[in-house]
């Protein structure tokens, strides 16, 4: 595992720990829970996973002073098919509340961005409002992968399962996998590289595997690359949270597949 990832998953198992002390509060959010699945199988056109992003560890500060409700709100309506919020807050300064507020203004799929390590934290998520979840298969043994997967698929959430190398990739499939998000950003150098997006997504079926292209999007002409290489949606954060014209942007993103 790299440098930043051990860090933040240290962080994590701290986090967890807190976590069980106190508890939750035991009763979900009302809200409705949209399938993102069937949504990417029956699109047109390009999904986008449109992302909160305050901060981050490679950028610094990105858009401290983001209204999430606000920004969730023009995502949706400028035909993002869902939204991620980060909740981790010491290494991107999001809250779990983000995630709340977000769930009960928004009634497309809401990714909980976070770095899972533990059911609790799924639970904590479907609390909040999440119907996917994150799995970093590089941040887990292939034992937990599976268990944290099939636990998060039992309670009804979507799993997006994210691999950056052939290796992970391996691990993914092992778990039936079905969304699987290509991070084209090297988390131990943090290094973005489309190619990776290019690279895993020749090996896979794009009628079976729903393709999730992650990290360093930045315009049309690399949605094109992406989606030529099979990717049926893009997880876009720092390009969609600094944009000088947010719905265009977006809309020019949504290419028919
Ligand atoms: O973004 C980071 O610096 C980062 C560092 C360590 C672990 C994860 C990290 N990012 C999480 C993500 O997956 C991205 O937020 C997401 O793919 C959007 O990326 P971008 O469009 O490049 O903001």
């Amino acid at each position: 595992m790299g440098n930043i990832l051990t860090k933040i998953i240290d962080e994590k198992e701290i986090e967890v720990a807190r976590l069980k002390e106190t508890g939750l509060k035991g009763e979900a959010l009302q809200v409705t829970r949209p399938s993102l699945v069937e949504q990417l199988r029956t699109a047109a056109s390009m999904s986008v996973i449109a992302e909160i992003k305050r901060a981050s560890p490679s950028k610094g500060e990105i858009n401290l002073d983001v209204n999430p409700v606000e920004q969730a709100l023009t995502y949706e309506r400028n035909g993002a098919t869902a939204i991620s919020v980060l909740t981790d807050e010491k290494f991107f300064k999001g809250r779990i509340e983000d995630l709340q507020q977000v769930s009960q203004h928004v009634a497309i799929p809401r990714l909980c961005k976070d770095f899972m390590v533990d059911e609790i934290q799924i639970d904590r998520a479907y609390e909040s409002g999440a119907t996917v979840i994150l799995l970093i298969v590089a941040a887990l043994s292939q034992e937990r992968l599976q268990a944290l997967y099939t636990y998060a698929k039992q309670k009804g959430l979507d799993v997006l399962t994210e691999v950056h190398d052939e290796e992970e990739l391996e691990r993914a499939l092992a778990i039936d996998a079905e969304i699987i998000g290509i991070n084209n950003r090297n988390l131990k150098t943090f290094e973005v590289d489309l190619a990776v997006t290019e690279r895993l997504a020749s090996r896979l079926d794009s009628n079976r595997h729903l393709i999730i292209s992650e990290s360093g999007i930045k315009t049309v002409a690399d949605v094109e690359r992406v989606k030529k290489a099979g990717a049926r949606g893009i997880l876009v954060g720092e390009t969609l949270m600094q944009a000088a014209d947010l719905p265009e942007t977006l809309k020019q993103f949504q290419l028919t597949l």
